[in-house]
């Protein structure tokens, strides 16, 4: 279905959504689905709206236009985006072979409704996987001891296929702060722990060491604070004394990709809105 999608978050007040709703009843728009949140302890509020394209008697431009004043009135962060434009999502990878292949299958099967202009990693073992989906691959290098040349060339890259997404797929490289800078709330991580236990590297050891009862993974923006950006997504499965840490490991991969899946839909569909360090997920 085509649809235009209105997602905003402002300071709380009453009528709201009566004056938004009663613009786009205006030019015959038809809400085809509605969702807010009010938040009292941080008196804002969140909305999305969708809007069916067919419906309403302005174009996208028009109803950015339209909303605007209202927009301005009423203090809004807001983005309008069209549910036919397909997100260009970049895919970064190391070795770990799970989440990426898991994507890129969903990808291809339709389930995720996106382009990938191309994959990067600091590795060559996932080419062949990516190229037989006929993406392009892009190995960049990361020197241990001169990171930057490297992530200059994840940055040219990123731009040359214009990439609006970022997903780290198990790209074990600490992106700097210049390039989280550069796309806030638009790189999206998956963390294999239950955050905020195990930040950083080998969560799943440090899991192991704690004779943990619970094993989790979390999707969360990327902030140039490791593992500490907003959460998209979580979710545990259980383990007990008998497991080593290669079970956890083994355990822990199905998390990993149906929280990745689940945190990268919800992007793909406008539903996360970001306030501070938190998310709402519509
Ligand atoms: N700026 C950010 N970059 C990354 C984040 C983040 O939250 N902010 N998340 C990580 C993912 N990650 C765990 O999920 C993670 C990856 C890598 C490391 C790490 O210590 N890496 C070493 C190098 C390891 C190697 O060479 O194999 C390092 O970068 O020095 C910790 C956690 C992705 N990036």
């Amino acid at each position: 279905m085509h649809t235009y999608r209105l997602t905003f978050d402002c300071p709380d007040s009453i009528g709201i959504v009566n004056q938004v709703s009663t613009l786009i009843t205006e030019h015959k728009g038809w809400i085809s689905d509605a969702s807010q949140h009010s938040d009292d302890e941080t008196k804002w509020f969140f909305s999305r709206i969708e809007i069916l394209a067919d419906s309403i008697d302005v174009d996208l431009e028009g109803l950015r236009e339209l909303l605007t004043p209202l927009a301005e009135s009423l203090n809004f962060n807001w983005k309008l985006e069209d549910s036919t434009v397909p997100k260009k999502v970049i895919m970064m990878a190391s070795k770990a072979t799970h989440c990426l292949s898991d994507l890129l299958d969903r990808w291809h099967s339709g389930e995720l409704n996106c382009e990938i202009p191309c994959v990067i990693s600091n590795h060559d073992d996932m080419r062949g996987l990516v190229e037989h989906y006929g993406i392009p691959y892009h190995k960049v290098v990361i020197e241990k001891d001169n990171k930057q040349p490297g992530f200059d060339e994840v940055e040219r890259l990123i731009k040359e296929y214009q990439g609006d997404t970022i997903v780290l797929a198990r790209y074990m490289q600490i992106l700097p702060p210049t390039l989280c800078a550069l796309y806030p709330h638009k790189v999206i991580n998956i963390h294999h722990s239950f955050l905020p236990s195990f930040i950083g590297a080998k969560p799943y050891h440090q899991a192991s060491i704690r004779g943990v009862k619970l094993i989790g993974a979390t999707c969360h923006y990327v902030t140039e604070d490791l593992d500490q950006g907003p959460i998209i997504e979580q979710d545990v499965s259980r383990v007990n004394h008998r497991n080593k840490v290669e079970d956890l490991v083994r355990l822990g991969k199905d998390t990993e990709k149906l929280v990745l899946a689940r945190g990268l839909r919800a992007h793909l569909e406008d539903r996360i809105l970001v306030h501070g360090n938190k998310t709402i997920v519509f």
